[in-house]
């Protein structure tokens, strides 16, 4: 599937927009002809395994790396020669949250200020306001290096965020903190969103990915689908059957082997088959091998449509 499946949205500002983007590292093809349009004040995902290029894509983005070939307009400027006016405009969280460990959490986010040319009241104000926000009043004299995984987090937030940027860029934001902390994170990420701020966010969780505005499914480099996670779900190239019964270990193994089945995998006392879509009736095709066991229609997920687009080839 590569059609674009959230043209019904048909924004009017793009905050976001490349064409033909790519990235070689030698052979190997980083990034390969990316197309983007992100709305303003949108989350948009990139959701795919490690090394599919969801971090070079964004430092292509932010223009930290210089593309191969391509062209990028950031809030409706080309990237290319406006690097440093747009940097001012734009935040970036990292993987690693690029905090300073022996530095305190009050001295992080001067040094932050500092960067982005604030001082004095207007400095001591912001922060204070960013303190508060994220809920760091009363880490202000601790060292980053020992906070938890979700103080870190939002301290890395509060840093990216510190000069208000208009689009904000996070790369796996929340692979290092518990799931509490990731639904608390995605929270502070709709407040921002809805006071404007357009988002991109990169991660390999399936559930992050279903609350994104759209989100692109990367596999290679390559962008294998986008849209919303309602329209990629109803445009999906597949249809879902779940099987139930006995001997399901042994069933799934004679199933994969079919060439009509793109995966089929074990989820608790069913296995979830995702049939080709050139297969006429899939529930009768799936019943007929079933000897017995019981096969119904499901609705399909987000991940379903994940295996769908990359052909099964990222499920075991
Ligand atoms: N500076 C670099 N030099 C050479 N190869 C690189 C460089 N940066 C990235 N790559 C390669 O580009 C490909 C995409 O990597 P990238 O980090 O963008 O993937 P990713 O989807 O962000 O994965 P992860 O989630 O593991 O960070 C990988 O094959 C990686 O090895």
């Amino acid at each position: 599937m590569n059609a674009s499946a959230h043209q019904e949205l048909e924004p009017t500002e793009y905050v976001i927009e490349a064409k033909g983007l790519s990235k070689c590292f030698g052979d190997n093809i980083a990034v390969n002809k990316l197309d983007l349009k992100i709305p303003k004040g949108s989350i948009y995902g990139f959701l795919g395994p490690n090394g599919c290029g969801k971090s070079t894509s964004i430092r292509l983005l932010t223009g930290l790396l210089e593309a191969s070939e391509g062209e990028v307009n950031i809030l409706g400027q080309p990237l290319l020669g406006h690097e440093e006016s747009l940097k001012k405009r734009i935040g970036y969280m990292t993987q690693k949250f690029s905090l300073y460990d022996n530095l305190t959490v009050q001295e992080n986010l001067n040094f932050v200020g500092a960067i982005y040319g604030f001082a004095g009241r207007k400095k001591k104000n912001r922060i204070e306001e960013l303190l508060a926000l994220y809920d760091l009043e009363k880490q202000t004299k601790q060292f980053a290096g020992s906070m938890s995984g979700g103080q870190k987090q939002r301290l890395a937030l509060a840093c990216a965020t510190l000069h208000s940027p208009e689009l904000l860029f996070l790369d796996e934001p929340t692979s290092a903190v518990d799931p509490e902390n990731r639904r608390e994170f995605w929270e502070r990420l709709f407040d921002l969103c809805d006071a404007g701020t357009t988002i991109l966010v990169s991660t390999h969780y399936m559930d992050e990915a279903e609350r994104c505005h759209a989100l692109a499914i990367m596999e290679e480099g390559n962008k294998r689908a986008d849209g919303s996670p309602q329209a990629l779900m109803d445009a999906m190239p597949a249809t879902v059957v779940e099987v139930s019964g006995n001997q399901l270990r042994q069933f799934k193994q004679t199933l994969i082997q079919h060439p009509d089945i793109l995966s089929a995998a074990q989820i608790g006392s069913h296995l979830r088959v995702l049939v080709k879509q050139q297969v006429a009736d899939p529930l009768n095709f799936i019943s007929q091998l079933s000897q017995g066991r019981e096969a119904l229609l499901a609705r399909p997920s987000l991940e379903d449509v994940f295996v769908a687009c990359t052909g099964g080839r990222h499920v075991d």
